[in-house]
């Protein structure tokens, strides 16, 4: 039971159909709930003052004007995992926690993925309603096994590991491309990880994806990569609409460039009419479903569960499972911890932005075991689990979309488990009794990844010691604001937010000049600009490189930042978002 005093029970507003064993348990918690489907966008407004809790699929939008109206509401629970429909910011401004199941429909969308897969093999989209039109046309609707072919996943997280363990049954051949994937995760289910989007092109016979829609995926899929392709593969969404260009697409089938797709995700949802997303759906070498990927029984079971356990346990008072929008840390640690989460977590972020970026020719060198050192009276925290949660919600921000993957103090160490990041926190004491600022220290550790192997066969056959190659990154906080003092090789010095670029470049005349030059080109406002010599150098010993860190006003666009390489200009660039 939630409620334990005279105050009557917490009111539950449940506008559309979920899953009635959720519901239950809710009930049996001794809530009061209110199935009111169907309601207009100003009956919500009107009744939501009442109402505790809210529950809601995709159709019901929870706008900023719904939240403000909502005088006693603590918690919007998605059945489900998108959060599109609910105006996060506005929830988190208010102090409403948003809660979502990121887990409780993978089984659904992968299963999804195996039977658009087969559809489209064997033309069933086409086959069933010719034959419901009276025709039996067996010699036009040949099709193709699955059973040799390769399947190219790109994105092996849950969905496209769930997918890989299905194919394997039916004796595929499974390559994927994912820079942060989980390589023990990957190797269990007999996928063979390649380093570059372009190493799976041409060899996909099916290719489907199971990426987040985030910048790096938007549109991954373009002409270029298409015309990449054979001209038989077929390719499979059932991730979200966007990452796919539909006009590349639809040219791509209509001159036999590619040979069939199965969708069940648009750039818009429902279709406009007469556009290209219709135009898509309605090609005979498409077989299209209306998002239906999370359209099961079971799936609806598990959601609604896994939702209305975490209304429950909010209503009671305790922290959920998987809110979008939870804080890191508890009101009482506020003051003393708030500024640390923000720089550990700006700097996991930093660390997959910097080292695993330019995403679409492979990630640089992303790893996932790292050894986090707090130095100062940070040492001396009693609880450094609000660190450790910053960092693996850091780390998996840039390559997740915010409903994907909720950190919390909850979960922080499962997600971490499940994404197969190893965290380490150690103490130093050294800096403790000089009052010294608080250091952090992120050291990325060489895993046993196939390019480390190759570097250590590498260096023992020219008979040099195995290279040392640890990535590191150090901040520290300063006036409540987190600052760098490290990246790699580098003494650094700069505040950590915003729209940052890192260039490395030979430390001579007029890089500088350059890279300002070419930004001022792209309408890009510089607001700071540092430079960071090499830790131990010394003028004239021959270590000439240095970091050339710029704050700017907006995201550099790729074609900026390619432009920026070369003789004349900066060795390698990174852009990092905050
Ligand atoms: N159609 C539906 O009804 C339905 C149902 C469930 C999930 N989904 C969608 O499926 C997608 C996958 O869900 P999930 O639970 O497997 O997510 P996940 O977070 O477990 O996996 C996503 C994977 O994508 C990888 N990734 C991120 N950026 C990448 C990049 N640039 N290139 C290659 N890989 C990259 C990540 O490392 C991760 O391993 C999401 O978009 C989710 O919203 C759709
Ligand atoms: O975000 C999700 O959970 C899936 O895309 C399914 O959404 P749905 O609950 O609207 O079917």
């Amino acid at each position: 039971m939630v409620s334990i005093t005279n105050a009557p029970p917490a009111k539950v507003l449940i506008p559309e159909k979920v899953s009635p064993d959720g519901l239950q348990a809710l009930r049996d918690a001794g809530l009061d709930l209110h199935e009111k489907h169907g309601l207009s966008a100003d009956e919500l407004l009107k009744i939501i003052p009442d109402y505790d809790a809210l529950i809601v699929r995709s159709e019901t939008k929870v706008t900023a004007d719904v939240l403000n109206a909502a005088k006693k509401l603590k918690v919007v629970a998605r059945a489900g995992v998108g959060v599109d429909n609910v105006d996060v910011s506005a929830a988190t401004k208010l102090g409403v926690i948003v809660v979502n199941s990121p887990s409780g429909n993978i089984n659904a969308a992968a299963e999804h993925t195996i039977a658009l897969m087969m559809a489209v093999a064997r033309h069933i989209g086409e086959a069933c309603p010719s034959l419901k039109a009276g025709k039996w046309e067996r010699s036009k609707f040949v099709g193709v096994e699955l059973k040799g072919k390769t399947l190219a996943i790109v994105g092996a997280g849950k969905v496209g590991l769930t997918v890989a363990r299905i194919a394997n049954g039916f004796g595929m051949n499974i390559i994927a491309y994912d820079p942060y994937a989980n390589r023990a995760l990957a190797a269990a289910a007999s996928v063979t990880l390649k380093d570059t989007l372009d190493e799976l092109l041409p060899a996909a016979d099916f290719f489907t994806i199971h990426t987040p829609l985030i910048a790096s995926t938007k549109g991954m899929i373009s002409a270029t990569e298409l015309a990449k392709m054979k001209p038989t593969a077929r390719i499979l969404n059932v991730a979200r609409g966007g990452m796919i260009d539909e006009a590349a697409l639809l040219e791509a089938l209509n001159a036999g460039k590619i040979g069939g797709a199965g969708l069940d995700v648009f750039a818009s949802e429902p279709p406009q009419p007469d556009s290209v997303t219709e135009q898509l759906i309605r090609h005979p070498k498409v077989v299209a479903t209306p998002h239906l990927g999370a359209s099961t029984v079971e799936a609806q079971e598990n959601v609604s569960i896994d939702v209305c356990e975490q209304v429950i346990s909010i209503l009671a008072g305790n922290l959920p499972r998987s809110a979008v929008n939870a804080p890191l840390i508890l009101p009482e640690e506020y003051r003393t911890l708030q500024p640390f989460v923000l720089l550990v977590e700006r700097m996991g972020s930093l660390y997959t932005q910097h080292y695993g970026s330019n995403l679409r020719v492979g990630g640089k060198d992303f790893r996932t075991t790292f050894d986090l050192t707090y130095e100062g009276s940070l040492a001396s925290l009693n609880t450094t689990k609000p660190l450790f949660a910053a960092l693996v919600k850091g780390l998996l921000a840039p390559i997740s979309a915010p409903e994907d993957v909720t950190v919390n103090l909850v979960n922080a160490e499962l997600v971490a488990k499940e994404r197969g990041i190893l965290i380490n926190e150690q103490r130093s004491r050294e800096n403790e009794e000089e009052g010294f600022s608080s250091f952090v220290t992120l050291r990325a550790r060489i895993s046993r990844s196939a390019s480390h192997a190759r570097e250590q066969a590498a260096a023992a056959a020219a008979g040099g010691p195995p290279p040392v190659r640890d990535q590191i990154i150090q901040g520290y906080v300063s006036a409540n604001t987190p600052y760098i003092s490290r990246i790699g090789r580098f003494r650094a010095d700069f505040q950590l937010g915003g729209n940052l670029l890192i260039c490395r470049n030979f430390d001579s005349c007029g890089r500088i000049g350059f890279v300002g030059g070419k930004l001022g080109k792209a309408n890009v406002n510089i607001s700071f600009m540092s430079v960071a010599p090499l830790e131990h150098s010394a003028p004239g010993d021959g270590n000439d490189e240095a970091l050339m860190i710029l704050g700017v006003d907006k995201t550099i666009d790729e074609a900026t930042v390619q432009s920026l390489i070369g003789d004349e200009g900066v060795l390698e660039a990174s852009v990092i978002t905050l």
